[in-house]
């Protein structure tokens, strides 16, 4: 587990993929919540040439309404119907190169659809199958299983129980994903710490709800999702698109958790849409992407006058 390998690494200073961070006495089990949330793993993720496939049906021209006259009983049925789909290669991602250390926040930026949701996958290890080519390591070895237990993902669409206060969902999955060995009474501890870590005290006992269901404000919901990582105190945190949806002064207080995680340690990518600028100067290096390719990594603060010395000079 996670959080109780990295308290191992911490104890008996067995190191597996990355620098030791032992300490020679062994944690006071009392303690033992509020360390595993303080002390983490420290990843560098470095990636290059990553490369992605796909191969992608194509409609000939009238395909598409002759799937919906069949899916109304009115068209061919599978075994008479004249082929209208072929099947083209489509390169997603195109060379992508970069790396991102612990204590830094790197920023995927780009138009939708340029590759940002599937290269934060392939970070995580989770583009597999012959299209993905490339190399992805953290702390210069191979993504183990080992990486992926200390890896948070959270995805753009969340999966949360409308009906669960925001403390019950956290304690629900505490007891599911904390390893056995934790009492009940450690595992609500990680909860509580990880609730005060997200700024999530105020609205701990309401509902999640939904689109039926007043339940908590979208910027709310954000920080219940990336809570729901942080219980097992990842070193590597991957979020795609965490601040959709939101003003930009909530939008401006993710993301000063997200550097409040980043200063404890974590390596932190995510992607993001439009940022604003008070939310870009946070990023301690951006990559822009742009139909899979990369137009620029680098520190953040140097991307403007890049774009300017290669012709593209940005409006204010
Ligand atoms: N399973 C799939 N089948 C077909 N096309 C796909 C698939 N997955 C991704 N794509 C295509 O790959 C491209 C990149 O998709 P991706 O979701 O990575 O973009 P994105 O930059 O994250 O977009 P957004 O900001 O809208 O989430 C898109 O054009 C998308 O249509």
């Amino acid at each position: 587990m996670p959080m109780l390998d990295a308290v191992e690494s911490s104890t008996n200073g067995d190191s597996l993929d990355g620098p030791d961070q032992s300490t020679d006495s062994p944690p006071d089990a009392r303690d033992l919540p509020s360390l595993m949330l303080s002390s983490c793993y420290p990843i560098t993720l470095r990636f290059f040439d990553v490369c992605y496939r796909m191969k992608i049906e194509k409609r000939h021209k009238g395909g598409g309404s002759s799937n919906i006259r069949r899916i109304l009983g009115h068209g061919p049925t599978q075994s008479n119907q004249t082929p209208t789909a072929m099947v083209q290669e489509r390169m997603i991602l195109n060379g992508i190169t970069g790396m991102v250390s612990p204590g830094e926040i790197l920023a995927i930026l780009g138009p939708s659809g340029s590759g940002k949701s599937t290269l934060l996958n392939a970070l995580a290890g989770r583009l597999q199958g012959r299209g993905f080519t490339g190399t992805v390591v953290a702390n210069n070895k191979k993504l183990s299983k080992q990486t992926s237990k200390r890896t948070g993902f959270v995805t753009q669409d969340d999966i949360l129980y409308p009906h669960l206060t925001v403390r019950e969902t956290l304690i629900f999955c505490s007891l599911l994903r904390l390893p056995k060995s934790l009492s009940k009474k450690e595992k609500t501890s990680v909860v509580e710490s990880v609730i005060s870590e997200l700024g999530l005290k105020k609205c701990e006992n309401t509902i999640i709800g939904n689109s039926f269901i007043r339940g908590v404000s979208g910027g709310e919901r954000k920080r219940v999702n990336i809570a729901h990582e942080m219980l097992i105190n990842p070193s590597l945190l991957i979020l795609d698109e965490p601040t959709s949806g939101l003003d930009s002064t909530a939008a401006h207080r993710l993301v000063l958790t997200l550097g409040s995680l980043a200063q404890k340690g974590k390596t932190i990518v995510t992607s993001m849409h439009q940022p604003s600028s008070r939310v870009y100067q946070m990023f301690n290096s951006v990559l822009v992407l742009s139909e899979g390719r990369c137009l620029y990594f680098g520190k953040g603060s140097e991307a403007m006058a890049y774009f300017e010395s290669v012709g593209f000079s940005l409006s204010p």
